[in-house]
């Protein structure tokens, strides 16, 4: 095949490697992001700064009924994303600092970036969720610049034809867009294993490769094979690669249609598998094909709210989950609020580290009616259905923080009770702390931030979040190890889950039942299929005997069932 043009990333090197994020292969033409609108150098004087203000005010809001139209027309979370950044756009303070700007003598344009800078810098300084709005209000300030300079919305490209789209990262409000007939697979420069890139791909069943510092040399239209089970961009395959790789997306979609029911091992080992929820239609989570949920992530309720939500107001939305998961598992997680996820009415202080401050389960210390509340709300909803109601609470540290939050379910009414395990602290204890509960669930997104000590919101980083990470894989296996000895069952809930080879580690390291998003479980349940739980266990041996994440995902690759491995 003919080079259209020089690839500077693919100089005497066609194979470019990231992060395998989202598993899948797919070949098609580079589509890029276009990059956003720059500012000219040359900056027209300013006749009235009044004007000028009432220009950049107009933008704005021109920006912000953009995005409330585009969230009109999707559901669930894509909907409640793209209006929570339309709020930030017609934010007064936002349009006040522009203005400040004008008086100043900046023409619009310019003002907004002053504006939406100083605001950006704001967020970064506060850390976790917060600032990672920081990239919400980027795409705000590019749009605006768009609008008033009358050029190009930036976004996502459109050329045309189906894709591989490449970008430094993707907005939120870019990535719920994604048209899953046009892009083919996902590569970006930056991001890490459980960024919002990540989650999002894998919910839409989109190949992903991501950390992949080589993207950054890709040409539109330049044609490559992208693996995303193995973490790799081919640039210019040859034919037969190109052949093979879209053989290999035929051979996935077939045999992912063909896998129903419920979790089990070669050998009938049953390992639940369970569903990742959140806001959403629970008639569609209902139907899909899973046991149940091992995670509801109940923050929808609380967020972009000044006050909770009543004991009522939550009672209908957890009836309405229930009802549709009749006679299933519903696992229901108690308010994760802070860091990652603030809220504005449980205000812990300023924190310098919010990742490791007041937040989780930690939050009852200060504000304990949110637990009590929400707890009575889950007892009365449960009361109301025959889904089989589990309650767990997030970031629990030690075995009496476990043994408190057990005895506010039970007062509650509530008999199935466990925790997450997401603190090395409340791994390294498992063996005290799990007689103490019914089950835990071990969130690995964040039981990796903690293990490596690397924040979760940060895309500079992303081996150290691998989560084939042996650190953190012999934190599960201690957890594991601890949920046979007790008899106690041991879930996965973080992204881990939803890798089929990495979840057949974690069955070998004492899983019991696997939670991930829908896309996900057809994969999962085909590759445990494949195995023994004997085999799950040597390929557990394997990744926590290697000596980093890239060697514990290539033993495993190597030593699985070919028919698992994708290649
Ligand atoms: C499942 C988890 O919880 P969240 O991602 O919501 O923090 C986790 O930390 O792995
Ligand atoms: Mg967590």
């Amino acid at each position: 095949m003919a080079k259209t043009e020089p690839l500077p990333a693919a100089a005497g090197d066609t194979r470019l490697t990231g992060i395998p994020a989202s598993p899948g292969a797919a070949v098609g033409p580079v589509a890029r992001m276009a990059p956003p609108p720059s500012l000219p150098d040359q900056r027209p004087t300013v006749v009235d700064a009044g004007e000028e203000a009432a220009r950049a005010r107009q933008a704005l809001e021109q920006v912000a009924d953009l995005l409330d139209g585009q969230a009109a027309d999707l559901q669930g979370d894509a909907a409640a994303v793209l209006s929570a950044q339309a709020l930030m756009a017609r934010d007064p303070e936002l349009a006040r600092r522009a203005a400040e700007r004008t008086e100043a003598g900046d023409p619009a344009a310019w003002a907004v970036h002053a504006a939406c800078g100083a605001y950006q810098e704001l967020l970064q300084a506060a850390g976790g969720y917060l600032a990672e709005r920081a990239a919400d209000l980027a795409d705000i300030r590019d749009r605006a610049t768009a609008v008033l300079l009358d050029l190009p919305m930036p976004g996502l490209p459109d050329p045309g034809v189906p894709h591989v789209l490449v970008a430094d990262d993707l907005a939120p409000a870019d990535t719920v867009q994604l048209d899953v007939e046009r892009v083919l697979a996902i590569v970006t420069r930056y991001g890490g294993p459980t960024s919002h890139t990540v989650i999002l791909a894998r919910s839409l069943g989109i190949p992903a490769v991501v950390g992949c510092t080589g993207a950054a040399g890709l040409r539109d239209a330049t044609p490559v094979a992208v693996d995303g089970d193995a973490g790799t961009v081919e640039v210019e395959p040859d034919e037969g690669l190109a052949e093979r790789m879209r053989e290999r997306a035929e051979r996935r979609r077939a045999l992912l249609a063909g896998s129903t029911g419920p979790g089990r091992t070669a050998d009938d080992v049953p390992v639940a598998l369970l569903l990742n929820v959140g806001e959403g239609d629970p008639g569609k989570a209902g139907a899909h094909d899973s046991e149940g949920v091992g995670l509801l992530r109940t923050e929808f309720l609380f967020l972009e709210r000044s006050d909770p939500p009543t004991v009522e107001e939550q009672t209908a939305s957890y009836t309405a989950l229930f009802q549709a998961f009749a006679g299933r598992t519903v696992t229901v997680r108690t308010l994760d609020a802070g860091s990652d996820k603030p809220l504005a009415f449980a205000q812990t202080g300023h924190e310098d580290n919010p990742a490791l401050g007041v937040r989780g389960f930690r939050t009852s210390r200060v504000h304990p009616d949110l637990i009590t509340d929400q707890l009575t709300a889950i007892a009365a909803a449960c009361r109301e259905t025959s889904a089989k109601v589990r309650v767990m609470a997030p970031m629990v540290s030690t075995p009496d923080e476990a043994a408190e939050f057990v005895s506010l379910a039970r007062e509650a009414g509530l008999d199935q009770v466990g925790v997450m395990i997401e603190v090395p602290g409340a791994a390294l204890l498992a063996d005290r702390l799990l007689p103490r509960v019914d089950f835990v669930s071990i969130g690995t997104n964040d039981l990796a931030q903690y293990t490596m000590a690397t924040d979760r919101t940060l895309g500079a980083l992303p081996d150290l979040l691998d989560p084939w990470q042996p650190a953190l894989l012999q934190l599960v296996g201690t957890v594991g190890g601890a949920g046979e000895r007790s008899g106690r069952p041991v879930g996965v809930c973080g992204e881990a889950a939803a890798d089929p080879l990495l979840a057949l580690v974690l069955v070998g390291l004492g899983a019991t039942s696997l939670s991930m998003s829908a896309p996900a479980l057809p994969a999962v349940r085909h590759a445990l299929a494949l195995h023994t739980h004997s085999d799950c266990r040597r390929l557990a041996d394997l990744a926590v005997a290697a000596s980093s994440a890239e060697q514990a995902r290539e033993a495993v690759r190597s030593a699985a069932h070919p028919e698992a491995v994708d290649r």
